[in-house]
């Protein structure tokens, strides 16, 4: 069985957005003199659907959040025909072909996440050729259900937050995520405001369930090294991307500390990539996004080196093409999930493009033994609210 055809689509939603708070999460742009719109590199208003289709008119489906204009001429142009005519079934060799073939300019960013896409509607693909489902491929069912963390909480009022926890533990929710909204260029106030933050959450969720810390790569070294010891008390289950991707150092360093679990990864691309974050001890807890490490090939091969130092894997975001992986290791114990909301930041947004993803349940979701692939497929509900470009 052959591949005969790679269709990627770019889907821009035109549809109504809720605006989130100016300061919902910290990001790397804090760092700059800027006006404007910081939070613009923080938005998902854009998706990238990739089907690959064998011979026989099988069609798996890939996706990719990051970029996708740019990863979608990547794909067209420089990735697709190195797939067109191969075996799916052949997915490392079609790795290696497409990582190898990119060297020169793919490893990380654009030219990994357009690998992701491929890779993840390679998967679907084999899934659906094979009548199982993906994760039944990769070691199967290792939990009855998946736990999840509720991720949300962007930084608001201390009032806001508070009830939007309480909704989320009435949801049947034991494992919450917030972000943080300020940094550095707050001072002192700015510490104040996010520790206010984190008690008040606390108040309403209890110290008997996770509570995870967000800073979306908007702090640095320094400003860490002076928070943890305030947010100890706390007991965060992980303080998540405190500073930028390429500062391994920084988290090399804040991890040694041993105050706060620090977690990260989900800006960092390929085996190698990863296994150097796990192997300096950069984190305690890896967040690959397959949808841009290199998809599900990629990821397993992680998932075997993280499980070697027992670096429990959660990856970034929920969907499917993650949360397959999570069923079938052990070493992973849990799943981020974006509750369904109207769109916002855009972490929601592949709710409207694909129809298939579990909706959480007191605080678990469940995959289906018995539907082949990934078990998505496109939704034309919200086509109205969608450009879509071929
Ligand atoms: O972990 C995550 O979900 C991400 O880092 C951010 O928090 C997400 O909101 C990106 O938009
Ligand atoms: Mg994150």
């Amino acid at each position: 069985m052959k591949i005969k055809s790679v269709r990627t689509r770019v889907w821009n939603w035109t549809g109504p957005t809720v605006p989130p708070q100016g300061n919902f999460c910290t990001n790397a742009s804090d760092a700059l003199w800027m006006k404007g719109d910081t939070m613009s590199s923080f938005r998902f208003h854009q998706w990238l659907t990739c089907e690959v289709e064998t011979e026989d008119g099988t069609i798996g489906i890939g996706n990719a959040a990051l970029a996708p204009t740019v990863v979608k001429k990547a794909i067209d142009e420089l990735l697709a025909p190195l797939v067109i005519g191969e075996d799916p079934f052949d997915n490392a060799y079609i790795w290696e072909k497409m990582y190898r073939r990119s060297h020169a300019w793919g490893r990380k960013g654009i030219g990994m996440t357009a690998i992701s896409a491929i890779d993840i509607a390679i998967w679907d693909l084999m899934g659906k050729l094979a009548n199982k489902p993906v994760f039944k491929l990769l070691g199967g069912r290792t939990k009855e259900k998946i736990p999840v963390y509720y991720s949300k909480l962007y930084a608001d009022s201390v009032e806001a937050m508070q009830r939007e926890a309480e909704e989320a533990m009435k949801g049947g929710y034991s494992a919450f995520k917030t972000r943080f909204g300020f940094g550095p260029k707050d001072g002192m106030p700015g510490m104040r405001e996010n520790l206010k933050r984190v008690e008040a959450l606390r108040e309403v969720v209890g110290y008997d369930n996770d509570l995870m810390l967000e800073c979306y790569m908007g702090w640095n070294l320094d400003y860490a090294k002076r928070m943890l010891p305030k947010l100890a008390k706390y007991e965060p289950r992980w303080l998540e991307e405190p500073v930028i991707a390429d500062d391994v150092n920084g988290y090399r360093e804040l991890n040694a500390m041993n105050i706060v679990p620090i977690s990260g990864g989900e800006h960092e691309y390929s085996v190698i990539g990863c296994a150097d974050l796990i192997r300096s001890g950069a984190v305690s807890v890896l967040q690959y996004d397959t949808n841009r490490v290199g998809g599900i090939t990629a990821a397993q091969k992680i998932n075997a080196i993280a499980e070697a130092f027992q670096v429990p894997v959660i990856p970034h975001a929920g969907q499917m093409h993650n949360y397959h992986l999570t069923m079938a290791n052990v070493n992973c114990p849990m799943s981020e999930y974006f509750p369904v909301f109207d769109v916002e930041v855009g972490n929601e947004l592949f709710y409207y493009i694909f129809e298939g993803d579990p909706e959480a349940q007191d605080g678990f979701l469940q995959l289906d033994d018995d539907l082949p692939g990934l078990g998505i497929s496109i939704s034309d509900k919200h086509l109205k609210n969608f450009e879509i470009t071929e």
